[in-house]
């Protein structure tokens, strides 16, 4: 059916209705596995599109690299793939025959990478050497795939560098932590929390893990957004990648990576959808206006053609993406319902009234709301469309932020958690202490634990999300909330995908 059949929250029953019936995805046999349709590909061109030209103010040079890997060149880095490995897809065969070695269909391209940076990096004059790729990444997670948010076969960037000394790797962390900010507030309307991952919850094969999560307002679900590593020269000695410093000596360089991917683009609709559908902020909506003619008996239908044409060009001219719904196969009620399900953010509409008083009747998609504008003000439309991705922006700030509560102890965090919030609290940074958080949160929490290939899977347990790098300062004789020990830092915990 057309409709929507039901409320937002129902949430994945809601998700996996919108996703289709705003024509983003279509479902594909292998499992784990989407077809990117234009309506959503084209929001993944805009995020390419906005965050290339922030990364080219850093000069980081895009470039590609092949899909395969050895075996060799894989476990080269032992540590870094150990905890993966189940997920790492292979090819053993072309044709009839086999490959006398299988390959490795990309999970990461550290392996594949850094090899050719050994090489391109003899001197200090060779550094700093930053690239980037866009290319679609392979990993056979067995968790129950949900498209953007967790696909087998997801799209991303995954940016490299290499530089002469740590402060300025380090330096490069946090500014690539600022542009993932930016990809979610300014262009998706998404707020973020920007943080550090604990040491076991950080990338393996790095120094320390920088963090951009975000919270689902539907579920208190903490949902990391991209990751910026610190990579220390754990991959330069590993690979060689050493150059003379200024002093004639050998020194390895120090690195940074860095990936976001189209799970951006699951948060984005997660958080702004309706039971109306999906809404999209307009900085990335292919379509930001669609015009719908009102055909009436006693209108000429060639001149409201002409009409609505004619307002389609002024608001080409005003850098805006309009579509004219013209088709004379579909009812005026049609095509409202349909562009609100594809959350489209205005809908003009022109029927005899406003064709009499050359003017256009303004549907906001976002809130609803409706006026009307004489033609001559149509070059409002432009401050209107900033105007709603900013409502979007403090909307889903609130929502975020009424999902996380302090806690300076078990039960209060329990509450907090069987009530699908996220928790911040004191902790000691002991990690025994965090495993223990999660194995106990797990025991008491009120969530059913799934079960997937046998393996019962601890939806239930809270982990940790990031350690906040906004924070207030704690001192001597303030307790971590679970172990009484002194505290170190406030840490955000909560379920996550
Ligand atoms: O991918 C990274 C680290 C790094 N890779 C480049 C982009 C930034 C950052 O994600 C971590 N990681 C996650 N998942 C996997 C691997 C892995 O290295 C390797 C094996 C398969 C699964
Ligand atoms: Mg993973």
């Amino acid at each position: 059916t057309l409709a929507i059949t039901v409320k937002k929250s129902d949430f994945s029953e809601w998700y996996q209705q919108v996703i289709r019936k705003a024509e983003l995805i279509e479902y594909y046999d292998v499992s784990g596995c989407y077809i990117l349709r234009p309506w959503g590909y084209f929001i993944w061109e805009q995020i390419q599109r906005y965050f290339d030209d922030l990364i080219r103010t850093e000069d980081v040079e895009n470039s590609y690299f092949p899909m395969f890997i050895s075996a060799k060149h894989l476990n080269k880095e032992k540590e870094h793939v150990e905890g993966f490995k189940a997920e790492v897809a292979w090819v053993t065969k072309y044709g009839e025959s086999d490959l006398n070695e299988p390959l490795a269909i990309r999970p990461t391209s550290e392996t594949i990478m850094y090899p050719a940076f050994a090489k391109w990096v003899q001197s200090h004059r060779d550094l700093p050497l930053k690239v980037n790729q866009w290319t679609n990444i392979v990993r056979w997670e067995f968790k129950f795939p949900t498209p953007f948010i967790r696909t087998r076969e997801f799209l991303w960037q995954e940016g490299h560098t290499a530089h002469s000394t740590k402060e300025e790797a380090i330096k490069q962390v946090y500014t690539i932590l600022d542009f993932y900010e930016q990809v979610y507030g300014e262009l998706l309307a998404v707020p973020v929390i920007k943080g550090i991952k604990t040491e076991s919850e950080k990338f393996a094969g790095g120094d320390f893990t920088t963090t951009v999560e975000t919270i689902i307002p539907q579920n208190g679900r903490g949902l990391q957004g991209a990751t910026s590593h610190h990579l220390g020269q754990n991959f330069s000695k590993m690979f060689e990648i050493n150059f003379e410093d200024d002093k004639k000596q050998k020194a390895f360089a120090w690195q940074t990576s860095w990936g976001l991917t189209t799970r951006s683009i699951g948060a984005m609709i997660m958080f702004h959808g309706d039971d109306k559908g999906l809404v999209l902020p307009p900085r990335i909506a292919k379509y930001q206006i669609v015009i719908i003619p009102i055909i009436h008996k006693d209108l000429d239908e060639k001149q409201l053609n002409e009409r609505c044409e004619q307002i389609k060009q002024i608001l080409i001219k005003q850098k805006l993406r309009v579509h004219l719904d013209n088709r004379d196969n579909y009812s005026p009620g049609w095509k409202f319902n349909k562009w609100e399900q594809k959350g489209v953010p205005i809908r003009l509409e022109i029927g005899p009234g406003e064709f009499k008083n050359n003017e256009v009747r303004v549907v906001q998609r976002f809130d609803n709301k409706k006026y009307q504008i004489k033609i001559e003000e149509i070059n409002k439309l432009n401050q209107i469309l900033d105007n709603i991705h900013n409502a979007m922006f403090e909307k889903a700030k609130i929502e975020l932020n009424q999902r996380i509560k302090q806690a300076d102890n078990w039960k209060e965090f329990m509450i907090q958690l069987n009530q699908r919030n996220t928790i911040l609290t004191k902790w000691c940074e002991r990690q025994e202490c965090e495993q223990q958080v999660k194995g106990k949160s797990g025991m008491e929490s009120k969530e059913k634990d799934s079960e997937i290939n046998g393996q019962v899977q601890l939806t239930g347990s809270a982990k940790t999300l990031c350690m906040p790098l906004k924070q207030d300062e704690i001192k001597e004789g303030e307790k971590c909330f679970h172990c009484g020990q002194q505290a170190k830092r406030y840490v955000l915990w909560g379920r996550s995908y």
